[in-house]
């Protein structure tokens, strides 16, 4: 047995004394010399290091004692030359006591350490530990260590390039034990003398050279892996894309002899002045139609609001308004300074609730804004910083002066979001309602949502007519919103109906009324997301859809208007925003089924919107 399992133990320097010191003694070396098979004698060494408390093979022990003589006679070598010698052998003076009056032999020894026996190795073994040691410290020491540390080897071949990158990928060294081949015996012995005669130093330098570049070939076929699946998913998903157009196609074709031709959703986003009737749900026999294939066919409703033009996802809103959403998308440039992107701001966070403004604040900056700022209580604010560096996390919304102290942030925030966690206490509503107003009077964008909705039932005229306003109820605040303006229960058979009046009422706001399908109304157009999410709701998914709002919103109103083909800002946004939502609750899905958390969608942000928007 030549090689050892134990081999990677590095040997300390006390232990390595040890060694010497047996090693050392007369009737060692008198056992040992000339004597050709001398198994026997590190048994021994073995066996009295291990009375010393020092657990090693006698192959370890004969492996360290031919390494420690190479070092000495490179280092005499070396000597000859500059005189560094203690550089390379640490314990050179050891070695030199013991081996003074036998150096002539010793030499011919190191000439011929695979001489037959047990000192014969392995070429690829021997190689193998010289360059591990030469790896592990220079002089193939331990010289902090009192101890023996395991030092751990892949247990693959790690791949070595010789030669130019260029030639990758070419032959591999393997750096763990490989097993000799039947003919090693009769191998020429070249390219053990060649690593013996090397330096320690040159030996190292070569392997880290060739595992530098061993790495930078990984990287790059890494990189060239990712990009063909990359374009993998881009043409799946432009399948899909196709799938779903022809499918729109055969829909209308099939509905069009049996509904009035005026009542198809006009393909192009130009409103139209004259539009149909108003909404009914779809009027497909076949109720296993995927809704994402639904347009709204206005027909039956009488009187009432009007809507301009309505699109759900189906071909429609994937042809004419993810587009535009993607109009909005600024390009990555390195022109831009930090900030130009977004910066967003969340009012809410209190003592009860510390994840929903993170949940949002950290959306936001995932989708793409530059920073993101996060209001919220005294006590919440550790909290929130806590879980990211990356939020800005300022502590005023419980502070005396808190309007002031948010107010001096206003001039720099493109959108700010109201509501996740804010809490319903009354002071907290107080603040983050003059905080409305006072971002009302500077333009900026407002979402609000959570508690920030419970405000806006109190006290509607709060936002208003706010034409950069858009709130984002689920049901339940969508009916305490709807109940406080109309002072009547909701019919709750018709949401698109409710919806668009809800709006109206509020002075044409724009409204994103969550759920199984999100509908999104100003009063004037409809839209309608039913992207296909999963049955999974888990609290803190609206807080990633209002904190990715902030930024489209932020996107959508610095667009030009022919960017978004005249379009209201406010409903690209919330499109882009609801997709995105629901594509990142259904990639979740995919990996995590039920146990999909909000962290689980926000992980998924980056993929999602790339498909989305960017592919
Ligand atoms: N990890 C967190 O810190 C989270 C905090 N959140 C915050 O919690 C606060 C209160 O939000 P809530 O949504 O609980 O308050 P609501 O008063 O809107 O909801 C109250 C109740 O209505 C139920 N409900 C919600 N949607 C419904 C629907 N579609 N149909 C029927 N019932 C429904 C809920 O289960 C809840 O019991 C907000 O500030 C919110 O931002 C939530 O965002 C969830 C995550
Ligand atoms: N039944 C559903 N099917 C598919 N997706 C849904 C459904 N309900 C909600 N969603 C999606 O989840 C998003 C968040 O809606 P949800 O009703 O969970 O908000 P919320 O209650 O305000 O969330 P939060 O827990 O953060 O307060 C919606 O935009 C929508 O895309």
């Amino acid at each position: 047995m030549l090689v050892n399992a134990t081999r990677g133990f590095l040997w300390s320097d006390m232990e390595t004394r040890a060694l010497l010191n047996i090693w050392g003694e007369h009737d060692v070396q008198t056992a040992l010399d000339g004597n050709f098979r001398n198994s026997h004698v590190y048994r021994d060494v073995a066996n009295r290091l291990c009375e010393l408390g020092f657990d090693r093979t006698p192959d370890q022990c004969r492996i360290r004692v031919k390494s420690l003589k190479r070092q000495y006679f490179q280092a005499k070598e070396g000597s000859r030359k500059n005189g560094q010698y203690h550089k390379m052998c640490k314990f050179y003076d050891e070695m030199e006591r013991i081996l003074s009056n036998r150096s002539l032999l010793e030499r011919q020894d190191i000439d011929s350490v695979a001489v037959g026996g047990d000192e014969t190795m392995d070429e690829d073994a021997e190689s193998t530990e010289l360059l591990q040691e030469a790896h592990m410290d220079g002089s193939g020491e331990c010289s902090f260590m009192e101890h023996p540390v395991k030092t751990e080897y892949p247990p693959c071949p790690i791949p070595v390039t010789v030669g130019g990158m260029s030639s990758f990928p070419t032959k591999q060294i393997s750096l763990t034990k490989t097993n000799p081949p039947a003919s090693s015996s009769s191998r020429p012995r070249r390219s053990k003398k060649r690593f013996a005669n090397m330096s320690l130093e040159k030996l190292m330098e070569k392997f880290l050279e060739q595992s530098m570049e061993a790495e930078d070939n990984f990287y790059r076929l890494e990189q060239q892996r990712l990009q063909a699946e990359d374009k993998r998913r881009e043409e799946e998903h432009s399948r899909e894309l196709q799938m779903l157009q022809m499918l729109g196609q055969i829909f209308n074709g099939i509905r069009t002899p049996s509904t009035a031709p005026q009542a198809t959703p006009q393909p192009s986003c130009i409103p139209q002045t004259n539009p149909a009737v108003p909404l009914t749900r779809p009027t497909f026999g076949n109720r296993n139609h995927p809704p994402a294939l639904t347009e709204f066919v206005s027909r039956s409703q009488p009187a009432g609001p009007v809507i301009e033009r309505s699109f759900s996802l189906g071909t429609a809103a994937v042809d004419n308004v993810i587009p535009l959403v993607r109009n909005t998308i600024p390009p990555l440039t390195s022109k831009k300074h930090k900030g130009q992107d977004g910066r967003i701001g969340i009012i809410g966070g209190c003592q009860e609730y510390t994840g929903a403004p993170f949940f949002a604040a950290i959306s936001a900056l995932k989708v793409g804004a530059d920073l993101s700022h996060v209001f919220c209580t005294k006590d919440a604010a550790p909290v929130i910083k806590s879980y990211s560096p990356e939020l800005i996390v300022h502590p005023v919304l419980d502070s005396p002066n808190a309007v002031e102290e948010m107010e001096k942030w206003l001039p720099r925030l493109h959108s700010l979001v109201v509501g996740p966690g804010l809490g319903r206490e009354e002071m907290l509503l107080k603040n983050a309602k003059e905080i409305i107003e006072r971002s009302k009077l500077r333009g900026i964008p407002i979402i609000i949502d959570a508690d920030g909705l419970w405000l806006v039932a109190k006290e509607p005229s709060v936002i208003q007519g706010y034409q950069r306003g858009i709130l984002t109820p689920n049901f339940m605040e969508f009916t305490r919103l709807y109940e406080a303006m109309h002072h009547e229960p909701l019919d709750s058979t018709d949401h698109k109906r409710s919806a668009q009046q809800l709006s109206i009422a509020m002075g044409h706001l724009t409204l994103v009324l969550k759920g199984e399908e999100d509908i999104i109304t100003d009063g004037k157009n409809m839209l309608s997301c039913s992207q296909e999410g999963s049955g999974r709701r888990c609290g803190g998914q609206g807080d990633l859809l209002s904190g990715s709002l902030g930024v489209f919103a932020h996107w959508a109103f610095s667009s030009p208007p022919d960017a978004i083909k005249g379009m209201n800002p406010s409903l690209v946004a919330a499109f882009g925003a609801t997709s995105l939502t629901r594509q990142c609750n259904r990639q979740a899905f995919h990996k995590h089924s039920r146990s999909t958390s909000t962290s689980d969608m926000i992980q998924e942000i980056s993929s999602a919107f790339k498909k989305l928007f960017e592919s």
